[in-house]
């Protein structure tokens, strides 16, 4: 059986997609560019089997058309395919970030012979461009899909089946469901980390000592403020109604703050601490690039490039099965927090028992 897939966009999510698919069984991607210099860049990078400038081209045949374009031209890419003939069955998904809107407009222009699935892989990076794609991009993330009440049970087992290549765990959400969550977990963090490093940007036009000190801190809870600038300005204009009512909320928190801060009121302070730690620590965490779960140790660095050898030496010579190491947090002088991670509990248990006799302070 022979399968081709068309890719309108392959920037980070459709380039992603895209290595997930390709050199499959039968699976042909064929991506869509709308610019020459794309096109070419598409074909040279490797991401696609081929590419062209024509989008009737890139669908004529294709069993499966995933939309990956910045949301704002989602609701045109799809009017366009509603007026070109598509294969019979075809199924047309998209991978925006939000849902409500492209939704409504599936609703609206009701296609002939194909189906429309929304999905949003819940994955992705503050980097953009087909140059930032990976193959591991979905593993072990969550991926929605918003079938309306006409998709076939059929047509939505086909794309699951298909999206099993990018090891995500499919998850259906209704549209507006998505749409208020998402804007919570996703959407208003990258408006706070935005606002966060502009606010910091205005400081440091007076004193260059706010860029120099900012450390781990400041750039754990900035990293998506490097986003890219149309793909947010998108996903943030087509939530507005969500978002403005989650900026009433974050107000309040903000305006908790400041209470506390006025009333000199450490126990309150505490407790928010406490409260956010204690659901933090029960978010579900996620790998790219594992299969099975690992188990994880974690100790003090204080010289990293030393220590690194020295750690994975004694557990070499003591036979303890190393998976994987990481430095979480590397900061020049400051000690950082190694992880190391181990297929079997028990060569963790081992690992930790050794490490400890060896005066390393160790914890699970
Ligand atoms: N960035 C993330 O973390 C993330 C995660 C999940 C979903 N998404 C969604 O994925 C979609 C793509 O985002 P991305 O992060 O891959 O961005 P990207 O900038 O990396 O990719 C966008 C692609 O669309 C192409 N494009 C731009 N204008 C076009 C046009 N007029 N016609 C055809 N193609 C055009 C670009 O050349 C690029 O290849 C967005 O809808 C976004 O909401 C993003
Ligand atoms: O990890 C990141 O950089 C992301 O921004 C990924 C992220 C997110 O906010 O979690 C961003 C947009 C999406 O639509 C899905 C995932």
């Amino acid at each position: 059986m022979t399968i081709k897939i068309a890719m309108i966009g392959v920037g980070l999510i459709g380039g992603s997609l895209s290595l997930c698919f390709k050199g499959k069984p039968g699976v042909t991607v064929m991506g869509y560019a709308h610019l020459e210099e794309l096109k070419d860049k598409y074909i040279a990078s490797g991401v696609v089997d081929a590419a062209t400038l024509s989008l009737e081209e890139a669908v004529q045949d294709a069993d499966f058309i995933f939309l990956c374009v910045p949301v704002g031209l989602l609701e045109s890419y799809f009017e366009q395919l509603s007026r070109l003939p598509l294969k019979k069955g075809c199924i047309i998904t998209d991978v925006g970030s939000t849902k409500a809107s492209i939704a409504a407009c599936a609703e609206q222009i009701r296609l002939k012979e194909a189906y429309f699935i929304g999905g949003h892989p819940m994955a992705g990076s503050e980097r953009a461009g087909v140059d930032a794609a990976s193959a591991v991009l979905f593993e072990n993330a969550y991926y929605v899909l918003t079938p309306s009440v006409h998709v076939p049970e059929e047509a939505y087992g086909r794309l699951s089946e298909l999206l099993a290549y990018t090891r995500a765990q499919i998850v259906r959400v209704e549209p507006l469901l998505h749409d208020d969550i998402v804007g919570a977990i996703s959407h208003l963090p990258h408006v706070i980390a935005v606002a966060l490093v502009n606010q910091v940007r205005e400081y440091n036009e007076s004193n260059p000592l706010y860029k120099m000190l900012a450390a781990g801190g400041f750039r754990d809870i900035t990293r998506i403020a490097s986003s890219d600038a149309i793909v947010w300005r998108d996903i943030l204009l087509s939530n507005r109604d969500v978002l403005l009512e989650l900026l009433k909320d974050w107000n309040s928190q903000m305006s908790s703050f400041t209470t506390m801060l006025e009333q000199k009121n450490g126990e309150g302070i505490e407790d928010a601490f406490r409260q956010a730690r204690e659901f933090r620590s029960v978010l579900p965490e996620r790998r790219k690039g594992m299969i099975s779960p690992l188990f994880d140790l974690y100790t003090d660095v204080q010289d990293a490039p030393g220590m690194i050898g020295k750690i994975a030496t004694e557990l070499g010579t003591n036979d303890i099965n190393l998976s994987n190491l990481e430095i979480i947090e590397n900061r020049v002088d400051v000690p950082g927090i190694m992880r190391l991670s181990f297929r079997q509990e028990e060569d963790m248990e081992r690992a930790k028992t050794l490490l400890a006799s060896l005066g390393y302070q160790v914890w699970i």
